[in-house]
């Protein structure tokens, strides 16, 4: 495991990172965390020297929570925002809003709300090659501060590669008062990088897969925030947001390290993935990587009671019937989960049968025979 490796293959650890010949890093270059930051957003792009003529990219209950506040403070600072309403994370929203931003010469795009906004804005704001700030209203998933968008088509997601907010914007009071559940999914999210790093470091000790300590130490430390900080995690409670918002940036940054989404996605996403294909109706992004963490974890041999505690003190799901999903449809994401991402080396290595997957699935008590 990370924490415990000898000193011999740490030391080998930092000289492969070392030996990268170049890395190119893109992370946000402000970043604000705390109550009533949103009343910041005129002083960040005044920081950041953007004209102020600003498409805001939102969604139809996000609008009022926080999309609404902002144009009237942009536009009292002498700016002009335009805003677009959305529905769906797909390539035909994002052709629609690259459009309108080009029609609108923006000078840069923020993504207010929760993952479908902000992939939104990550994406067309790249098309128009103008930069865009990320406003999540929720903590649902470490995408909020990455580099790539998911985009579904034709019942599949797709995680592109788009570009990293130039600016993080997390109002910690209201996150808090977005539904608990987003706020405990993100918390999954993050915790699940626990797995995601164990995979990673079997793919560069099984397929000498490039591998950076920096990047794994970082993934691994944000879940051990979350884990140790489970019982601090309540439902409207600002300090909560605080907590989870930190990890997440932590989680992001990570990501951006690696260069790809490596350190945080592994085999409990690739099922995660495989779920949001199959399932007739999906949970949140976060409550499926968790789940997937604690079964991945039985594999790889490890603590997975420790990440299931950690779940449920948090209030997340941990069984397939809190999720809203049948056992069917767990055992089909298990068995098609490889698949998902075959490039990708994992502990599933070339798939389960469908008898360890049952087992795993039983024995980790995601669900019941
Ligand atoms: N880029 C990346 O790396 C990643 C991207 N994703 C993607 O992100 C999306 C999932 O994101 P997720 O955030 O889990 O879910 P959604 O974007 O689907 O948002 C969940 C719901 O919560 C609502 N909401 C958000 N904030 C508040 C609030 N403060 N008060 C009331 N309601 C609120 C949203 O409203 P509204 O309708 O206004 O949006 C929406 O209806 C998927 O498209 C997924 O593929 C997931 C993981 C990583
Ligand atoms: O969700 C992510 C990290 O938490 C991103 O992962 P993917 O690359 O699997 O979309
Ligand atoms: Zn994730």
């Amino acid at each position: 495991m990370i924490m415990k490796q000898n000193e011999e293959q740490i030391i080998a650890d930092w000289r492969e990172d070392d030996a990268v010949a170049m890395k190119w890093m893109e992370f946000p270059r402000e970043i604000l965390i705390g109550k009533n930051v949103l009343n910041k957003v005129p002083d960040v792009l005044s920081k950041l020297k953007i004209n102020q003529k600003v498409l805001l990219v939102t969604g139809k209950n996000t609008v009022d929570v926080a999309g609404k506040q902002i144009r009237e403070m942009i536009e009292t600072a002498g700016g002009v925002c335009e805003i677009c309403v959305c529905e769906k994370a797909s390539y035909e929203e994002v052709d629609k809003i690259t459009e309108t931003g080009k029609a609108f010469e923006a000078d840069c795009f923020l993504g207010v709300g929760s993952g479908r906004s902000i992939d939104l804005a990550k994406l067309s704001s790249k098309n128009c090659d103008v930069p865009f700030i990320s406003i999540p209203t929720a903590a649902s998933h470490d995408g909020i501060v990455s580099a790539r968008a998911s985009i579904h088509s034709d019942g599949k997601s797709e995680s592109v590669e788009a570009q990293a907010p130039i600016a993080v914007i997390a109002d910690t009071e209201i996150i808090s008062r977005a539904p608990f559940k987003l706020l405990a999914a993100g918390c999954g999210d993050v915790i699940s990088n626990y797995t995601s790093v164990l995979d990673w470091e079997l793919a560069s000790r099984h397929q000498n897969e490039s591998f950076s300590r920096s990047a794994a130490m970082m993934a691994y430390m944000s879940a051990d925030m979350i884990s140790n900080s489970a019982n601090l995690i309540r439902p409207g409670l600002e300090s909560s947001a605080r907590i989870a918002v930190k990890a997440l940036v932590l989680s992001g940054a990570a990501m951006s390290v690696a260069g790809s989404s490596r350190p945080a996605s592994g085999a409990e996403h690739m099922f995660s993935h495989a779920l949001d294909r199959l399932a007739k109706k999906p949970a949140l992004h976060g409550e499926q990587c968790a789940v997937g963490s604690i079964m991945m974890m039985y594999l790889h041999g490890g603590d997975w009671q420790k990440i299931r505690d950690s779940l449920r003190q948090i209030g997340a799901p941990t069984t397939a019937a809190e999720m809203g999903i049948s056992n069917d449809e767990i055992i089909e994401a298990l068995l098609r989960a490889h698949t998902i991402r075959p490039e990708r080396y994992t502990i599933l290595g070339s798939g389960l049968t469908p008898s360890a997957a049952e087992k795993m699935a039983v024995v980790t008590e995601v669900i019941t025979e």
